[in-house]
């Protein structure tokens, strides 16, 4: 794909994550790698109104190439973090749900998951041994934010392609766009599930 090309289903994805309610009033952003450069959606924009040539491209440093007075996602810092400590990912998806902001005060700093058969599709070929999804502390400071998971996630050795912030939203990584696509689409899925089930957990019957 060119990187137009990849600019323009980059704004597609934007559209569809949109439509289906995940991405309101501004909220959430999306990223992907290409040749050393990251394409990102632009800061503050309506994300269901997004077109290819709305798309950032970031060199190495995440400095902007283009975008004339656009400014790329305020939460650059995180996609970098996750391209840095996951070499092979190659884009990132964040996103604000009512969801995964009531799943995130459902653990001090991780959410344990039940053993869904759908975690197959998070890289995880045996759902009872997943771990739990990590949670992350909302901060005025992105950076905080960015350096919080980075400095967690570096010593987690196989961690879910996925995060959470609390009061905030998800974050999910993939191989490709439609890896990440996957991984958000399935941790939401979790994620209204867990909610479903009574909390705290009672006692099991003996
Ligand atoms: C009204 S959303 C607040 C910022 C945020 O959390 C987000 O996901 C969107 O930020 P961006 O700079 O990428 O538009
Ligand atoms: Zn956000």
């Amino acid at each position: 794909m060119t990187m137009t090309e990849q600019k323009i289903a980059l704004a597609s994805l934007s559209r569809h994550l949109y439509r289906k309610g995940w991405m309101e009033g501004t909220g959430g952003n999306l990223s992907l790698r290409s040749a050393g450069r990251i394409l990102i959606t632009p800061s503050g924009a309506n994300k269901g109104r997004i077109r290819g040539e709305d798309i950032l491209e970031l060199d190495g440093e995440g400095a902007p190439l283009d975008g004339g007075n656009r400014k790329p996602s305020a939460e650059t810092a995180i996609h970098r973090v996750l391209y840095t400590l996951f070499p092979q990912a190659g884009a990132v998806i964040h996103v604000h749900t009512p969801e995964a902001i009531l799943a995130s005060l459902r653990g001090k700093t991780a959410l344990p998951l039940p053993p869904l058969e759908v975690i197959k599709g998070m890289g995880f070929p045996l759902p009872e041994e997943a771990p739990p999804i990590p949670i992350f502390d909302n901060d005025p400071s992105v950076d905080r934010i960015a350096r919080d998971i980075e400095n967690r996630l570096r010593n987690t050795p196989a961690p879910l392609p996925v995060l959470l912030i609390r009061h905030h939203g998800t974050t999910v990584w993939g191989n490709t766009l439609d890896d990440a696509l996957r991984h958000i689409e399935l941790a939401e899925f979790c994620f209204r599930v867990i909610l479903s089930l009574p909390y705290p957990s009672p006692a099991p019957d003996t």
